[in-house]
């Protein structure tokens, strides 16, 4: 179906536009295709004869250019520069040099000449921006690190990772051109982060944790580097399969109130603790949707309901486990097991029992059980990030601290399966 004919179509008299349904339904199966400047002209000729509010003039753009296959710099090129020079967007351009240079570079620069911040990159990018842009509010506050203030600059992702988990969670596909007119159509969402503790101390602001199998599998992915990024997903979830064993834990949380969707009152906190085995923890603030999870690995939250999802897998058989894990390219039921544990919540603490006589004897020598021992230390995937953590890890949610453009959307186009299970 041709963008520019459904474009047109969907443009009402009253003046909205809602050619964003257009181009989700219009995105090609890959991202070259429709997904060219002159297939977007026409909504663009169409938009920007109206009077729209919330339209970015000026925008800040970082493009990581060794993400995935090395592509984000050209896909900013060849596809996002050409919609921004058409709607008279003024962009200042950064290509990151390292790690860390996008979180020192917001951190640092004059925000208030800019009406949004664009990425183009892959989710580990996305994360370390969302981080900096929190962590700037704090500092522009002075507000205390558990009580975040809400970044001031709404976040725009191009898709240029290998699995882009939180552009498709407000863009249904992984296209730099629909991502691209979100933002130049100025349509926000609100979504909620949540803030990961270890021993009081902030390790990041993010969307997603996992300890157990999502840990282990990004683990052992990251000792292969060398690999193709999709080869190396593949072998990571078939040798963590191979190895696959529970996790001793104890998991405490604070279920949400259906009442409230407003930050967390610590005099109203009510936790409830168990202990088990687990094969799999996980803390999501956002749906979590990807090509090869279209309903998303969190199908039991929204992106800005106040709360997260906690899906904790106990301990089973493989066979079951690798079932659990098909189900979620399946369009329900994907946690429609006996052995899976599903929460709304609020907060969570997760402490490993392995840890907890190391720590308790630490709290009495006063030594740190991390340095210690190397093997105390779990890994954790934080927005599939490894971070090594050698202590109880404490979660917060915080209700929609970030803005990005796209929009809610119910599943993404599922155009890749994972053929490894
Ligand atoms: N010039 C650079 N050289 C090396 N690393 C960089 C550079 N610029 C940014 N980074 C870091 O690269 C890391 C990974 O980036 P990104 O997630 O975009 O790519 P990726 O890991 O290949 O993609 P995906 O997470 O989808 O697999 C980020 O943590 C970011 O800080």
């Amino acid at each position: 179906m041709e963008l520019a004919t459904v474009a047109k179509g969907k443009w009402s008299q009253s003046g909205n536009v809602l050619c964003i349904f257009t181009v989700h339904k219009a995105s090609p199966k890959k991202r070259s295709g429709l997904s060219s400047p002159s297939c977007a002209r026409s909504v663009l000729t169409v938009c920007s004869s109206a009077e729209m509010a919330g339209r970015p003039g000026s925008l800040k753009v970082l493009i990581n250019p060794c993400s995935h296959r090395k592509e984000a710099v050209h896909v900013y090129r060849d596809h996002v520069a050409p919609l921004f020079k058409m709607a008279a967007v003024q962009t200042d351009i950064t290509v990151t040099e390292k790690e860390g240079h996008a979180l020192s570079l917001i951190t640092e620069c004059r925000l208030e000449q800019y009406d949004g911040v664009v990425l183009v990159g892959g989710d580990g990018s996305v994360a370390e921006l969302c981080h900096a842009l929190v962590l700037r509010a704090q500092l522009d506050t002075s507000s205390a690190l558990d009580k975040p203030t809400r970044a001031t600059l709404p976040l725009g992702i191009i898709p240029a990772g290998s699995t882009d988990i939180v552009s498709c969670s407000v863009h249904g596909v992984r296209d730099p051109v629909t991502a691209t007119l979100h933002i130049i159509l100025g349509h926000v969402q609100q979504v909620d982060m949540c803030s990961f503790w270890s021993q009081g101390r902030l390790v990041r602001y993010g969307f997603s944790a996992m300890l157990g199998f999502g840990g282990r599998t990004l683990a052992c992915a990251e000792k292969r580097r060398w690999m193709p990024s999709a080869q190396r997903r593949d072998y990571a979830v078939v040798k963590t399969l191979a190895k696959l064993r529970p996790e001793d834990c104890q998991l405490s949380f604070v279920k949400t109130k259906k009442s409230s969707t407003d930050p967390f009152r610590e005099e109203e906190e009510s936790w409830t603790t168990t202990q088990g085995l687990y094969l799999n923890i996980s803390v999501m603030s956002i749906p979590c949707l990807s090509p090869y999870t279209p309903r998303g690995l969190a199908p039991n939250t929204r992106l800005a309901n106040g709360s997260a999802a906690l899906i904790a897998v106990g301990n089973t058989s493989r066979t079951q486990f690798i079932k659990h894990l098909k189900r979620y390219s399946a369009p329900t039921g994907q946690l429609d097991f006996p052995f899976v544990e599903a929460h709304t919540v609020t907060a969570v603490r997760i402490r490993p029992r392995a840890l907890i006589g190391a720590e308790e004897e630490s709290e009495e020598d006063g030594s740190d059980p991390a340095i210690q021992s190397e093997t105390g230390a779990f890994p954790w995937n934080m927005d599939g990030e490894l971070v090594r953590l050698g202590h109880e890890v404490l979660i917060r949610v915080h209700p929609r601290l970030l803005c990005l453009y796209g929009q809610e959307v119910e599943q993404a186009e599922s155009t890749a399966s994972c053929g490894c299970i």
